[in-house]
């Protein structure tokens, strides 16, 4: 949702949002854990200072992770180049609703004249020559064959959109035409050369690029495509993205129950994949086995593998083993970026890359913006967003080394930050616009924030999530 969405709309949406909102005065704020999780989130056990929460990974002491990760802005530009040359899906034609979403490849050249004939604007008569006109018995049609040419004082019948028959000068709207008893057709208004003829060409000849390569194909470019006579368009396919749900300890359906929670991943990631151009082939349930991660990832066809959960070094977190037993590059272990450090991207063979979004939620939606969002950008050949930042409306905690990732909404151009906006929590970034990237040592109120939209709050995106 957009600024001036939220202003719409705000009374019913207010009251949800301002639950949220980092609304909470100082003495409020002071009873809350740093990260905006409410007390009883840390169970009484007080949090480690931030720069001490370093990663741990397999094969590696938690220093040396933590000496590796890669700072956020060089880890998105990593992401971003990490598709090599020639590895990119190749220009293909698609029928035009599998090109919905996509950049033309091609420019957009009309195959035909448009209209490809003289025709009717109106119901009404074609005529020619000035009246009264004697009125022919057969009316025409839309889509009927050429008709016979009009005889100086005559008339004929006409729907909108029908051929015009040669040697009409004009059509007269049914409303503005009266048939005496002897049958002629008199004019009620005066009526000018070559009034409510379409003439063929009118809005493009042949030949004329209609559209340049790079427009984003929304249903209105679909709509005009098929006008021109196309039954496909070039485009750069969707890049293919599987998810791979890590964890035993994950139920698809009914309430959390005997340590086991809910998967707040499956549901979440397939349509933010789709609103981020990709197509999702297949959403697979791996559980803690370290055999089946390394089946399917081997297995795969995508472009684009996600794993959730199983980044950090837990005696279950099989996606670094796996990937070492692939012989995996590693192009990113590690983020300076809270919540997500653990994210990692790899390449997995030539063209095949693999993102390993933490477990945590917010740490995945980060994860998913910080590497998968570049990546996939890179292999649809989108061009990226302009960048656009607005100021804090109040400050925001900062880490001491890394980049914050915070949900925010907009509010009279400015960004304010949202509670439970914990790596574990849902409840911010769902009611958030954006998130605003807060560098290291925090934020002040006043201070303009870079912000990542949201694929539903990204006017003019064109992205759609099924
Ligand atoms: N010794 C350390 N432990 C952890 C560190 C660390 O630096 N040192 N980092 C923590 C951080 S930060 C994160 S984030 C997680 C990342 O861990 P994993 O990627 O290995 O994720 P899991 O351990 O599998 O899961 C973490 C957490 O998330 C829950 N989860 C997992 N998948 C889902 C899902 N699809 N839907 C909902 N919730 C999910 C899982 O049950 C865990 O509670 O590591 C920390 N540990
Ligand atoms: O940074 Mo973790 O990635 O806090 O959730």
């Amino acid at each position: 949702m957009t600024t001036s969405g939220i202003q719409d709309g705000e009374d019913i949406q207010d009251r949800h949002v301002e639950e949220a909102l980092a609304l909470v005065r100082d003495d409020h704020d002071r009873s809350r854990h740093r990260d905006g999780a409410p007390p009883r989130d840390t169970a009484g056990v007080p949090a480690p200072p931030p720069a001490a929460a370093a990663p741990a990974a397999s094969g590696h002491r938690p220093q040396d992770r933590a000496h590796q990760a890669t700072p956020w802005p060089e880890a998105r530009e990593t992401a971003a180049r990490a598709v090599r040359r020639g590895s990119r899906r190749a220009p293909a034609p698609l029928p035009l609703d599998a090109a919905l979403g996509l950049p033309l490849a091609a420019p957009l050249t009309a195959l035909t004249d448009l209209p490809s004939f003289d025709s009717s604007a109106m119901d009404g008569w074609a005529v020619a020559g000035p009246g009264p006109w004697d009125v022919r018995e057969q009316g025409i049609l839309a889509g009927h064959a050429a008709p016979v040419p009009l005889g100086d004082g005559e008339a004929v019948r006409i729907a909108t959109g029908a051929r015009i028959p040669p040697d009409t000068t004009a059509v007269l709207r049914s409303e503005h035409g009266r048939v005496d008893d002897r049958g002629r057709l008199h004019a009620t208004r005066d009526l000018g050369h070559g009034q409510d003829i379409r003439p063929r060409g009118q809005e493009c000849r042949v030949g004329d690029q209609l559209l340049p390569p790079g427009t984003l194909v929304t249903p209105a470019v679909l709509g005009l495509a098929a006008a021109a006579g196309y039954d496909t368009l070039t485009a750069v396919p969707r890049p293919r993205a599987e998810v791979l749900v890590l964890g035993d300890e994950l139920l698809s359906e009914g309430l959390p129950h005997d340590g086991l929670i809910r998967d707040a991943l499956g549901p979440l990631l397939p349509p933010w994949l789709r609103a981020l151009g990709a197509e999702v082939t297949a959403v697979r349930r791996i559980g803690d086995d370290a055999d089946a991660l390394y089946e399917a990832i081997t297995a795969s066809g995508a472009d684009l593998v996600l794993t959730t959960g199983g980044t950090a070094s837990g005696p279950v977190d099989h996606v670094h083993p796996t990937l070492r037993r692939i012989g995996a590059e590693l192009l990113v272990d590690g983020v300076k970026v809270r919540p997500g450090h653990p994210m990692l991207l790899a390449r997995t063979r030539e063209g095949q890359h693999l993102v390993g979004l933490p477990g945590n939620p917010l740490a995945a939606v980060s994860g998913l913006l910080t590497l998968a969002e570049p990546l996939l950008r890179t292999l649809a050949a989108r061009p990226a967003r302009e960048p656009y930042a607005l100021p804090l409306r109040e400050a925001v905690h900062g880490h001491p080394y890394d980049t914050r990732l915070v949900p925010v909404v907009l509010r009279a151009d400015r960004a304010v930050p949202l509670h439970y906006n914990g790596p574990a929590m849902l409840r911010g970034v769902a009611v958030a616009d954006a998130l605003a990237v807060v560098p290291p040592g925090g934020g002040r109120a006043g201070q303009a924030a870079e912000l990542l939209d949201l694929p539903w709050a990204a006017p003019g995106s064109g992205l759609c999530f099924t």
